[in-house]
């Protein structure tokens, strides 16, 4: 598989033919997870998390020493049309804002014990408004879908991705609406606070998208690149390079979501080696969580962006696999096992 995509054919073809992760690690994990020491299945949540680490790990050892948190920043056409309490210069500013330290998601990298990268897309150039015709030409749509790619390092043993965008709980909305039906009161919420006014203009500028790009959306791709963006694109591509060198992912809220969800639409298994971290507070995350057929680690009523759920969830990981590695076995431990296990 190349190394970056020269085409939406060859993108499509990496998109398409996917590793499928190693199921008898993953089996592994579960036999283990039956002899620690506790009734079975008692850690909940945390032993699925330990056994789905396990499957797209590629067989390297269960550790969480590495975990890379990426932050993708773009800027938005759409934003013209008044969908945001904010101006487009908030990107800009807030990425510096990363840089120096001072975000919410450079404290929450630190205590989850996460290295921090943002990563400008696009030198943040906005799409073209998506109201009047697709949101990036097909050279931009893959020089961001490659610079996300380019952006993951093998060496990490969990990646945490977010977005920072002024207009891009627009651009998650109409995304969500071109890949899963609904229109755009179905899917526009506050994003970053916008009042009634702003609200309604934003459902009436996804409509405006969906009218003029819904003969395309069938297409997962196209509809990425008709109604996406740039930092959207840039994680798609960090999804599906996680995926080739056996990372596993959290997704941060509903843009994060959104911009992945492609994969998913391509793929009824694209997004199995990423989890949702959390559920965003922002409308339509809940909606696009049960259109993906998943269940989001944590709901703390988070609608920041910025990979701040996924960092929050990252210890959720940690913890899953120090039970998993680091527990007795009955035997190990001289634990009596249960009536069950005697019998069998
Ligand atoms: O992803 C989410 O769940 C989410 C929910 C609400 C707001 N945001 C963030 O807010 C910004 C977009 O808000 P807006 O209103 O400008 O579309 C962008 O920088 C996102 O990171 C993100
Ligand atoms: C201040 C601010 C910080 C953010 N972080 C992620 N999205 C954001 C949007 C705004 C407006």
């Amino acid at each position: 598989m190349p190394e970056s995509f020269l085409t939406i054919a060859a993108l499509r073809d990496a998109a398409t033919s996917l590793w499928r992760g190693d199921a008898d690690a993953e089996a592994q994990a579960a036999a283990r997870d039956r002899i620690l020491t506790k009734p079975p299945g008692s850690l909940g949540r945390l032993e699925r998390i330990a056994q789905w680490h396990a499957r797209w790990r590629r067989g390297r050892p269960m550790v969480l020493e590495r975990i890379d948190v990426i932050v993708f920043a773009g800027n938005h056409g759409v934003v013209a049309q008044g969908v945001s309490a904010w101006p487009s210069a908030v990107t800009a500013q807030m990425v510096e804002n990363f840089r120096n330290g001072g975000a919410a998601i450079n404290q929450l990298s630190r205590v989850a014990g996460a290295t921090l990268r943002v990563v400008e897309v696009a030198d943040l150039a906005p799409t073209q408004d998506f109201t009047a015709g697709p949101a990036m030409d097909e050279a931009g749509f893959l020089a961001a879908v490659n610079l996300g790619y380019a952006s993951v390092s093998p060496e990490a043993d969990l990646l945490c991705l977010g977005e920072m965008g002024i207009g891009n709980t627009t651009v998650a909305s109409a995304l969500s609406a071109g890949l899963f039906g609904g229109s755009g009161t179905d899917w526009a919420g506050r994003g970053a606070g916008i009042d009634d006014d702003g609200l309604a203009r934003k459902a009436r500028a996804i409509d405006a998208a969906l009218s003029r790009h819904g003969d395309f959306t069938s297409d997962p791709l196209e509809a990425a690149r008709r109604l996406g963006g740039y930092e959207l694109a840039a994680i798609m591509g960090a999804t599906l390079a996680a995926r080739r060198h056996g990372v596993p992912v959290l997704l941060d809220g509903f843009v994060c979501t959104a911009a992945a969800a492609p994969l998913a639409r391509l793929n009824s298994d694209g997004l199995d080696h990423a989890l949702v971290s959390h559920r965003s507070a922002e409308a339509g995350h809940a909606r696009l969580a049960a259109a993906l057929g998943v269940e989001p680690l944590l709901d703390l009523g988070l609608r920041l962006g910025e990979a701040s759920g996924a960092a929050l969830a990252a210890p959720l990981v940690r913890a899953a696999i120090a039970c998993h590695t680091g527990m007795a076995t009955f035997d190990s431990a001289g634990v009596a096992t249960n009536s069950d296990a005697r019998a069998s």
